[in-house]
């Protein structure tokens, strides 16, 4: 039996993850703040933009960027769901299981709203479509998604902790047949289907 592993990358407590925390926290600030707040909005404006000059006028060049991210064949550390480089990411961290599926704990908060209160449909969407892929690495067969089917059974609060699962269910030649689950409350918010086609697009190298 497999001991249980991290499959995500671990955020740092320094360097690009530290800053990307930051502006995570800005997005969840602005928000929180809106129109009608009373902070000096055309002065963060130009602050935020001076903070984006900063960082553009070091980056390396896009493509030599590309390589980078893609360098090593461990896990992504720029992903939406769980980069610790990518701000809007929530992020999630995932542990492979030893009965073979995936599992990690995640709160949202008002960044992914849909309906209030609630997370948007498409970010549940945009999680369990990235989990049945870790779902997939961690049972060694994997590939790019060519369906997933959704079933949205109640809403899924923000704010409360969410238990995010997955598991591979099959494999038939190229066809990989997935599932996975967000739960609040021990009650299952989402359920998700997945047919993902054992396929990898090239890496930039
Ligand atoms: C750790 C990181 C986790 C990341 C997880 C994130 C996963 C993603 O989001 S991937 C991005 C989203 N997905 C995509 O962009 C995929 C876009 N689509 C494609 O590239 C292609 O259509 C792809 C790869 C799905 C299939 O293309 P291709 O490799 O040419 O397969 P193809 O030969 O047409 O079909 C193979 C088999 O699958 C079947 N199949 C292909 N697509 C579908 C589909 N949508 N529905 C049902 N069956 C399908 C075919 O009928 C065929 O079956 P059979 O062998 O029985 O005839």
């Amino acid at each position: 039996m497999t001991a249980p592993q991290e499959l995500t990358a671990d955020p740092h407590q320094d360097g690009v993850d530290a800053a990307v925390t930051a502006a995570r926290r800005v997005i969840e600030s602005l928000l929180r703040a809106g129109s009608g707040s009373t902070a000096e909005m055309g002065r963060i404006a130009d602050q935020l933009n001076s903070v984006a000059d900063n960082l553009d006028e070091h980056a390396p060049a896009m493509n030599q960027r590309m390589v980078d991210m893609w360098a090593g064949e461990g896990t992504t550390r720029h992903d939406p769901v769980t980069g610790p480089e990518n701000a809007i990411a929530p992020p999630l961290q995932l542990i492979g299981q030893s009965d073979g599926s995936v599992r990690g704990v995640l709160t949202l908060g008002l960044p992914y709203q849909g309906p209030p209160g609630h997370v948007h449909g498409g970010i549940s969407a945009l999680i369990l479509d990235h989990t049945l892929g870790v779902a997939n690495h961690w049972a060694g067969v994997s590939g790019m998604t060519a369906e997933l089917t959704l079933r949205y059974h109640r809403p899924t609060p923000l704010f409360e902790p969410l238990t995010i699962t997955g598991v591979q269910t099959g494999v038939d030649g190229r066809k990989i047949r997935t599932s996975g689950a967000v739960t609040a409350g021990g009650e299952v918010c989402v359920s998700a289907e997945g047919l993902f086609i054992a396929k990898h697009l090239p890496r930039p190298r």
